[in-house]
């Protein structure tokens, strides 16, 4: 394994093996292994903003259960701030922030206020560094109308603002974020994303990021881990993810009247039309400006966005590179054997990026 005096995270061959009881009749159950993490390795340098994705039940979550100390692992060795998580929990949580999308760290009854005040004293943050926190979250987090109101009453988007700002009152080293843009606007999101880039810049946080929102991930990391079924998948830059799955974004384009489909514009081709609204695919490695350029000059353009795919569809074309038969399930026509070697066999270690 690679030591690095600035490594933050490094996990060498992390494996977790539930095992699970099924009934199988009246009187019989059968005892089964689930691998959830099967032997994971990657390093991740102090400072670093890294995204760590992967499908439904890929084990992203058994990981950072790891990676905060809640979860054993059944294999393999793992070190968070110089910390083996499970042996030394409590100094770990110290040096650590989790924030959860889908559920609040908060209390529901509670005006936010007090909630940080009940942070404050479960991390026994001194007075002066816990009023320096806070005023500077509520700044840059835009969270001083809400300071008195209770939580349940906080949108999606203002309670996750919120959360962030509770993780972050103890100055933490290490802050995972398990979808933290998951169900918000358009506003909210970007709100999200700019203080997490400058938290990430102005504090040197180390942030381990899963989400399911390819833009989170463009934005915000030079970096992506993707695992699945447990094994490392991919490690290296998000353009070479795409590389290897010759994965596709889509442009929509609205034009001012319902015209024949698109012809004409070098990488990409029209996938869809509805209206006056058409959907052109072009290759996600490869930039939207000359494409947008090129429609914007023969064609009646009044607005446009653009689309990521989806990272389950991501990962269904990395397989399909790799395996002909995994083809239907990627529902493309990507053909195999062309990996550009930035990619990981299905099970093996990858390349690094670092
Ligand atoms: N406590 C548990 N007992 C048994 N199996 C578990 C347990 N926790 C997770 N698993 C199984 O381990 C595998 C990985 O689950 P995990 O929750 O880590 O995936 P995930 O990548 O976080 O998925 P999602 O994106 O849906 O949250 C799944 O097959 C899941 O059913």
């Amino acid at each position: 394994m690679q030591t690095s005096s600035e490594a933050c995270i490094e996990a060498d061959g992390l494996e977790k093996v539930f095992q699970v009881r099924r009934r199988t009749g009246v009187l019989r159950r059968e005892r089964r292994e689930v691998r959830a993490v099967d032997g994971i390795s990657f390093t991740v340098p102090r400072g670093e903003m890294v995204g760590f994705i992967g499908p439904n039940g890929a084990g992203k979550s058994t990981t950072i259960k790891m990676l905060t100390g809640i979860l054993t692992p059944s294999g393999g060795r793992l070190r968070v701030a110089g910390i083996d998580p499970p042996r030394e929990r409590t100094r770990l949580a110290r040096r650590i922030g989790v924030v959860f999308g889908q559920r609040t760290t908060l209390w529901w009854d509670l005006p936010l206020r007090d909630s940080y005040a009940l942070v404050r004293r479960i991390y026994r943050i001194p007075g002066e560094r816990y009023r320096a926190n806070l005023d500077r979250c509520i700044e840059l987090l835009d969270l001083g109308a809400l300071l008195d109101v209770p939580v349940r009453q906080l949108s999606l988007g203002q309670r996750m603002r919120a959360d962030i700002a509770a993780a972050l009152l103890h100055d933490p080293e290490v802050l995972y974020l398990d979808e933290p843009t998951i169900g918000l606007d358009v506003i909210s999101k970007a709100q999200v994303r700019s203080f997490l880039q400058d938290l990430n810049a102005e504090q040197g946080t180390t942030v381990l990021l899963t989400t399911h929102d390819l833009t989170d991930i463009e934005q915000l990391c030079k970096r992506v881990i993707v695992i699945d079924h447990g094994h490392l998948m991919y490690d290296g830059a998000l353009a070479g993810l795409h590389e290897v799955g010759e994965s596709e974004r889509t442009l929509v384009v609205d034009l001012e009247r319902e015209l024949p489909p698109i012809e004409g514009v070098p990488g990409a081709r029209t996938v869809r039309t509805e209206g006056p609204r058409q959907w052109l695919a072009f290759a996600a490695a490869a930039s939207a400006a000359p494409i947008v350029s090129r429609i914007a000059a023969d064609y009646p353009l009044v607005d446009l966005s653009l689309r990521e795919p989806d990272i389950e569809d991501v990962i269904a074309r990395m397989y399909a590179q790799q395996r002909p038969d995994a083809e239907a399930a990627a529902g493309t026509g990507a053909e195999a054997g062309t990996g550009t070697g930035t990619g990981a066999g299905t099970g093996s270690g990858a390349g690094t990026a670092g």
